[in-house]
């Protein structure tokens, strides 16, 4: 017998500018929305009834809608309002899934109304509500760092076909995808909760004296815990971007940990998840 398995549409990717304007000081939210519904929606795929189905066009009318009528402020109440909004008003929909992205912009000199793209990470969220519980993610995805010392890597299993040398000082640079769990998301102060957030992944970056990616992985994710207590599971992916000390001596030079190669492929990647022992259930937060 065949069956319908687990389904669920949406609109994704609608990109949205939301300037708002206070005299000649303009502000700007460029964001990235993709919603995603589930609910009653067997007969649309048995038989092609669509009396369930919110269209995924009127999905998009209704992010920018709600950008004019709301603002976009933190993603994650923008996120959350959607969410809301879609299973509280139509009663085949059952769950709502909103994933946000967000670029930065700086401003351009002092005029209040030009910007210029900037190079800080993007800050991403993925919201879920059910009609009764509401679940938030939210994250960064490439925040490039790098330390030129304090890194080590030396003890691993030597078999037949390693090589690596091993090393009491390297460069380590990754480019940190992160992404953490609300413990209770509703009343969360989400922008100081990203900024704290933020700030710890650095810090510990950079503080840590590290033997391995794995050890700074772990030092970055309790950081996390520790100082953000609303947040109760943090998860990151973290590419190795290795930095080869280029051999010089055909020329005649030496070097003496001055000049690398930074390779783009292949690279480590090391992931992992730090969370409370008395973590809540995730749910559906990670899907
Ligand atoms: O921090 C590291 N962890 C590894 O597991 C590993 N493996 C490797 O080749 N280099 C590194 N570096």
């Amino acid at each position: 017998m065949i069956i319908l398995g687990p389904n669920r549409y949406g609109k994704a990717e609608t990109r949205v500018v939301r300037v708002t304007r206070h005299g000649d000081a303009h502000h700007i939210k460029d964001v990235n929305v993709s919603t995603s519904l589930s609910g009653d929606m067997a007969e649309v795929h048995l038989s092609g009834d669509n009396s369930a189905v919110l269209a995924t066009d009127t999905q998009k009318n209704t992010v920018h809608a709600f950008a004019k009528k709301h603002g976009v402020g933190a993603i994650e109440d923008f996120a959350l309002l959607l969410a809301r909004h879609f299973v509280d008003s139509q009663p085949t929909v059952h769950h709502a899934r909103v994933a946000i992205e967000e670029y930065s912009w700086e401003r351009n000199g002092d005029s209040g109304h030009s910007f210029v793209r900037s190079g800080r990470e993007t800050r991403t969220c993925v919201a879920h509500y059910d009609g009764s519980q509401a679940w938030v993610v939210s994250g960064l995805t490439g925040l490039v760092v790098l330390n030129t010392t304090n890194s080590e890597f030396w003890g691993y299993i030597k078999d037949e076909y390693t090589t690596l040398p091993e090393t009491r000082d390297r460069i380590l640079a990754t480019a940190v995808d992160a992404a953490w769990r609300h413990a209770a998301p509703d009343g969360d102060a989400f922008d100081k909760s990203y900024e704290n957030a933020r700030q710890a992944l650095l810090a510990a970056f950079g503080g840590t004296y590290s033997l391995s990616l794995q050890q700074t992985l772990y030092a970055m994710g309790s950081r996390v815990l520790n100082d953000c207590p609303e947040i109760c599971e943090v998860r990151l992916s973290l590419p190795n971007r290795h930095h080869f000390l280029v051999d010089l001596s055909p020329f005649g030079l030496d070097n003496e940990d001055e000049v690398y190669f930074a390779a783009d492929r292949p690279y480590g990647l090391i992931e992992g998840a730090v969370l409370r022992d008395d973590a809540p259930a995730a749910g559906p937060a990670w899907e």
